[in-house]
């Protein structure tokens, strides 16, 4: 294939210079695309089918290769054929007679293991059957999130390949696999729905900037390049031009990000409208055309009801006008034709009226109005608001102008979501949305809007909520969202966190998430969990001791603290002379251990945790509640091993 590209003489089929260049570069795309990527191989699996009416034997890998002849030799994993691969099992076969997963080290075939779904069970079977698994999620962790195209399990595989359609909410327990999910999800929508995708658009949104590091690898391993990745505030902050430099206490955020502030926001953009009460006239030639003051009420009030976009209703507005005025044309005997209408559209007193009655609305200077001016806050909020809270959001001293106000990540998305009331946001054909639970109602609505003709993959964990107005249940939010028709699923096999360690955590489930299942880990490894009580004086020596301890072993290490604990720690570790990265930053060999705040743990793992002083990162947080969520965090980011070294005594869940 790689040959045939290279070979391609292009010079009989191009007219001139720009057809040249432009297939030229597809040309160089696919050679590209077609490269050899050391260490990862061209299948990873194998599926023998019973005879109907002949055997088949195909091989499944990360993308389509075929023979001279063209005839397939690797078939993508995505293509309905590869279903059976992840689907098929003892119960329900297929149509499958063996399965066979390939291991490999480096690129190197060095495993395989088979399934005979129609056999009697064999005795060896079962047990070596997950031991790739095993060894792939054990893999050490050098770069960022790899893709998991080789070992996507049946309760996974059904989120990735559910249709286009349809919207999926799945809440899972830490490391079960949902961010991995979504990803793949993106990717399989992508060969299923190439071209529509291609037209709509795809969109990854993660909480933060390190998050989108640490996953941006894993859409081009698989050979997608064209999805955009970003959080929610840079999402607005580009569609609004808004330049996020203040913050809001939590009360304000809290108000600010409630679904009534929708509300508050569509009487406000509506709020300049006005019933017209003078008659328009407009002079034509010799001729003035009048009409009467109710009549152009009636047009207003009319689109008012329309319930369209303001923006819309505005340039409707004129040609409504226009069209009363031609109607009196007609009537008097003229036969006015669509150039009239426009020209009357366009007359200066239909503009007059227009700009009186219906004022152009900018959003980002009706957002300030609102958070400075109380009259008017007081007059769009009157039954939605409290006196209380109009107080809480209300700005203490009004910015000049658009461009002085330090606007807080909660203001752009009001903001946001008045440009859109004056005019529809586009949509994209799917949006992933991961760590989900930590979005504000009118998060989700900016999300939504992005997605309102579209579809989303929702993936989130209640449990990790460390926001005040984190996400209590999944059907609100996927209301807020405009998809409340969404499925919900729920998984609960870890694959990430090995049993020890999951267990020990999901103590403070009952006090975080009372509802939640407790996840269970594919993965037994003994030793994985250590917990170490130290004397105040010797807290940072011990932690950097641990470190150093992991260090020693192959993979990554992340030492994860509280963010107030975060300087004292950097600069025991400079002290020692241990090298170390910020969560996000390139590792390698020379710096495997990150140092990672709290607040930025969530969606990252590495194969060793060493926590420092877990009743810390609980006090770092407004509330016990948050702190223990939080906590829930930071214990779950382990792949091979955590170590717990306190101080202070442990937070009583977990002293239990
Ligand atoms: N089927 C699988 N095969 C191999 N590895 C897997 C599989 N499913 C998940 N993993 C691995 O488990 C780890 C956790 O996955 P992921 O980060 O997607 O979980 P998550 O549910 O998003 O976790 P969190 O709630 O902590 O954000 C990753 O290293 C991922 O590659």
């Amino acid at each position: 294939m790689r040959r045939d590209a290279e070979s391609l003489d292009i010079s009989d089929v191009t007219t001139n210079w720009v057809n040249a260049q432009v297939l030229q570069g597809q040309i160089e795309a696919r050679i590209k695309a077609l490269a050899d990527l050391s260490g990862t191989p061209l299948f990873f699996g194998r599926l023998d089918r019973l005879p109907d009416p002949e055997p088949a034997r195909y091989y499944i890998g990360r993308r389509h290769v075929h023979d001279a002849d063209g005839d397939p030799m690797v078939i993508d994993w995505r293509a309905p054929v590869s279903q059976p691969f992840y689907r098929a099992s003892r119960r329900d076969p297929q149509g499958v007679e063996l399965r066979r997963r390939f291991g490999y080290t480096g690129g190197e075939l060095t495993a395989y293991e088979d399934e005979h779904l129609t056999d009697p069970v064999g005795p060896a079977e079962p047990e070596r059957t997950g031991e790739l698994l095993r060894r792939e999620i054990e893999r050490p962790r050098t770069g960022p999130m790899r893709d998991i195209v080789a070992t996507i399990q049946p309760e996974q595989d059904e989120i990735v390949r559910t249709g286009v359609e349809g919207t999926v909410c799945v809440q899972g327990a830490p490391g079960t696999g949902k961010t991995a999910v979504g990803l793949h999800r993106v990717a399989y929508l992508l060969y299923a729905h190439r071209e529509r995708l291609a037209r709509t658009g795809t969109l990854v949104i993660g909480p933060n900037r390190s998050f989108l590091r640490y996953i941006e690898q894993v859409l081009p391993a698989l050979g997608e390049l064209a999805v955009a990745q970003t959080t929610v505030d840079d999402l607005v902050a580009a569609a609004t031009g808004i330049e996020v430099r203040g913050t809001d206490g939590t009360a304000a955020a809290r108000i600010k990000g409630d679904a009534r502030m929708a509300e508050v926001l569509r009487r406000a953009v509506r709020s300049g409208v006005t019933v017209p009460t003078e008659p328009c006239v407009v002079v034509r030639g010799s001729r003035r055309w009048r009409i009467p003051a109710h009549e152009l009420a009636e047009l207003v009030r009319e689109l008012l009801d329309r319930g369209i976009r303001y923006g819309a209703a505005r340039e409707a507005l004129p040609r409504r006008v226009a069209h009363a005025v031609l109607v009196r044309m007609e009537r008097a005997g003229e036969a006015p034709d669509d150039r009239v209408q426009d020209a009357v559209a366009r007359n200066p007193a239909v503009k007059a009226l227009v700009r009186a009655v219906w004022p152009e609305v900018d959003p980002a200077r009706l957002v300030l109005r609102l958070l400075s001016d109380a009259d008017f806050l007081a007059e769009c909020s009157a039954g939605i608001l409290t006196d209380e809270e109009r107080e809480t959001i209300r700005l203490p001293r009004p910015p000049r102008g658009v461009r002085s106000a330090k606007w807080s990540a909660a203001d752009a998305v009001l903001v946001d979501e008045a440009a859109d009331l004056v005019r529809r946001t586009p949509s994209l054909g799917h949006v992933v949305l991961d760590e989900a639970q930590d979005l504000s109602p009118m998060q989700y609505r900016a999300v939504g809007r992005r997605c309102s003709t579209g579809s989303a993959t929702v993936l989130g964990d209640l449990a990790q909520g460390t926001t005040p107005w984190a996400t209590a249940a999944w059907a609100e939010a996927l209301s807020h969202l405009g998809k409340p028709d969404a499925a919900v699923e729920e998984l609960t096999r870890g694959f990430r966190v090995p049993r020890e360690v999951i267990a020990y955590a999901s103590r403070l489930l009952p006090h975080i998430a009372p509802g939640l299942s407790e996840a269970t880990s594919v993965r037994d490894a003994p030793g994985s969990l250590r917990v170490r009580a130290v004397g105040a004086a010797e807290l940072d020596g011990a932690v950097v001791a641990a470190c150093r301890e992991a260090l020693e072993r192959e993979g990554s290490v992340g030492l994860i603290a509280a963010d107030a604990r975060v300087p004292a720690l950097a600069a025991a570790l400079d002290a020692a002379g241990q090298a170390h990265v910020s969560p996000g930053a390139e590792t390698d060999d020379g710096a495997r251990l990150t140092l990672v705040p709290a607040t930025l743990a969530k969606g990252l793992e590495y194969d060793h945790v060493v926590l420092d002083e877990p009743a810390a990162v609980v006090a770092g947080e407004p509330d016990e509640r948050t702190g223990l969520r939080r906590l829930y965090v930071a214990l779950t980011r382990a792949v091979s091993g955590l170590a717990v070294v306190h101080a202070a005594p442990l937070p009583r869940p977990l002293s239990r």
